[in-house]
């Protein structure tokens, strides 16, 4: 499975590497007792060897019976049995090898393309939330200071990564970043410094000549090449000559990119009032079940309705949530495709398994959903429990799916129920791009909302998304009911309302 896409998961690889030390470092014992040994007896070898060597005429002293006999039985066995056949066989060797071969079946382990996505998260979130690369080196992260820090090295790889995406803006800053490092800390090695640097020159030059700038390709090319005339900055060159400066530029931008990003980032789109006074209030009536504890409803929007509920799963149901979900295999999160084909793109970066009914706690959750909604559970799909990763986001969407519903599906996604499994520590807001409304996850809060008009026709106003994750691990629940099921709990008038929706459609 993949790693990056989902914070839980990566912990498994902190129990790799815990691992990876372990037996590594016993290896290096072993083999450190191993050589110990095999110099001893080669000292001893050497010493009888020497002692022969040294005697006036060699073949009179062979031509003793004994030292004939000796040498040959050095070079029959003892060679043999203490040199060679250690030496090939090498123990602590072969286990090594057999235990990295199980360590990584057994729990995987990452290839390029998990660094690959590690670094699209660490760009997504300077995009969404305009983090500069300087700061995020240094280890702030929206203001907070964290103790974590990153060397030239880490800079510069992150640079040759997001080059080879084709994001070479950012591959040059940090890049840039790479280089301030290493000139502030420079290497001991004097010549290795100066092949550094030259490194990192090269590939700056590369990501200059992408964004459009290849007078500074040049210069910073034929910066290595003064004292290294050699350098493969050469080549490199000549390849630019042919090339256009700027082609492979690329900006990918969405109709929604600007209200997402701003919104994400905890700003309203206008301060434009809704008209509507929304204030929080106790429900004890909508059902029985609230007569003693009251639903704390926070109604966050109006026309379409959305309604946050507060404290509806404490700390031990979220547990026993989570605890039913490790059983079962969390796998990457897919989007419908064309056709309803599942797949995996990074406009959705999280990891997910689904709970039915039946256990205790799934039953309160079915009982919640029930009595809040007033829709009947038999519509429900099972509730889909995801954990983002690194920079983890869902880009903005609608829940319901209009064409190509799903055979086993009767009718479509009437609502949406998300209860938030725990806090964020930054980022990882849901918002709304057409309703300049955004949510701070709160664990344990229930956010409702009805994708679908009265008529069943599909309400575009519901688009909405889940920010990138800054810093912290984001889990939610959804549950998602369908129409098909609803003919005895919907008996408020069907006239079409989605005249509402018309203005929206095509609006960002
Ligand atoms: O993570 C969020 O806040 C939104 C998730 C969502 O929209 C979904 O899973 O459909
Ligand atoms: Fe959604």
């Amino acid at each position: 499975g993949e790693f990056y896409s989902s914070v839980d998961r990566m912990q498994d690889l902190a129990q790799v590497e815990q691992e990876l030390l372990n037996a590594t470092r016993l290896y290096l014992e072993q083999q450190q007792q191993q050589l110990e040994l095999y110099i001893r007896y080669v000292e001893q070898i050497k010493e009888e060897h020497e002692w022969a060597m040294e005697q006036a005429h060699l073949d009179e002293y062979l031509g003793h019976p004994l030292h004939a006999f000796r040498l040959i039985k050095r070079l029959v066995q003892d060679w043999d049995a203490v040199v060679f056949e250690p030496i090939v066989a090498n123990e602590p060797k072969e286990e090594f090898r057999q235990f990295l071969e199980a360590v990584t079946t057994d729990l995987g382990y990452p290839n390029h393309l998990e660094l690959q996505g590690a670094v699209k998260g660490l760009a997504r979130l300077q995009n969404v939330y305009n983090l500069s690369t300087s700061h995020l080196a240094e280890g702030e992260i929206g203001g907070y200071i964290y103790d974590s820090v990153l060397e030239w090295r880490e800079c510069y790889e992150i640079g040759v990564q997001l080059f080879d995406l084709g994001d070479y803006r950012r591959s040059l800053e940090w890049l840039q970043e790479a280089f301030t490092l290493l000139r502030r800390n420079p290497e001991e090695d004097e010549e290795q410094h100066a092949r550094y640097m030259s490194d990192i020159r090269e590939y700056a030059a590369l990501a200059n000549f992408e964004v459009g700038n290849p007078k500074k390709a040049e210069n910073l090319l034929n910066r290595i090449l003064e004292p290294l005339p050699n350098h493969t900055a050469q080549q490199t060159l000549k390849y630019l000559e042919n090339r256009e400066p700027g082609k492979n530029l690329k900006e990918k931008t969405h109709s929604w990119s600007a209200n997402y990003t701003r919104l994400c980032q905890g700003r309203r789109l206008s301060e434009e009032s809704t008209g509507h006074p929304l204030k929080c209030f106790l429900d004890g009536k909508r059902h029985a079940y609230y007569t003693l504890a009251p639903l704390q409803v926070e109604p966050v929007h109006l026309d379409p309705d959305i309604n946050v509920y507060h404290g509806m799963l404490n700390s031990e149901q979220i547990l026993s949530i989570f605890e039913e979900a490790d059983k079962l295999e969390m796998i990457r999160s897919a989007v419908a495709g064309t056709e309803g084909a599942r797949t995996v793109k990074d406009l959705r970066v999280s990891q997910q398994t689904w709970l039915n009914y039946t256990s205790p706690v799934m039953g309160s959750i079915s009982r919640i959903i029930q009595f809040v909604s007033g829709l009947d559970i038999a519509g429900a799909e099972w509730m889909q429990v995801a954990n983002y990763g690194v920079g983890g986001q869902y880009e903005p969407h609608p829940d319901y799916f209009e064409v190509n519903l799903p055979k086993d599906f009767l009718g479509d996604r009437i609502s949406t129920s998300m209860f938030y499994l725990s806090d964020v520590e930054q980022g990882g807001y849901t918002v709304f791009t057409k309703l300049n409304l955004f949510l701070p996850p709160v664990k344990g809060a229930l956010v409702m909302w009805h994708n679908l008009h009265r008529s069943l026709d599909v309400d575009v106003r519901t688009l909405h998304a889940g920010c990138p994750v800054i810093v912290g691990s984001k889990r939610i629940g959804n549950i998602w009911m369908h129409s098909g099921y609803q003919e005895f709990r919907r008996p408020c008038n069907l006239t079409s309302d989605s005249y509402k929706s018309l203005a929206y459609r095509d609006s960002v």
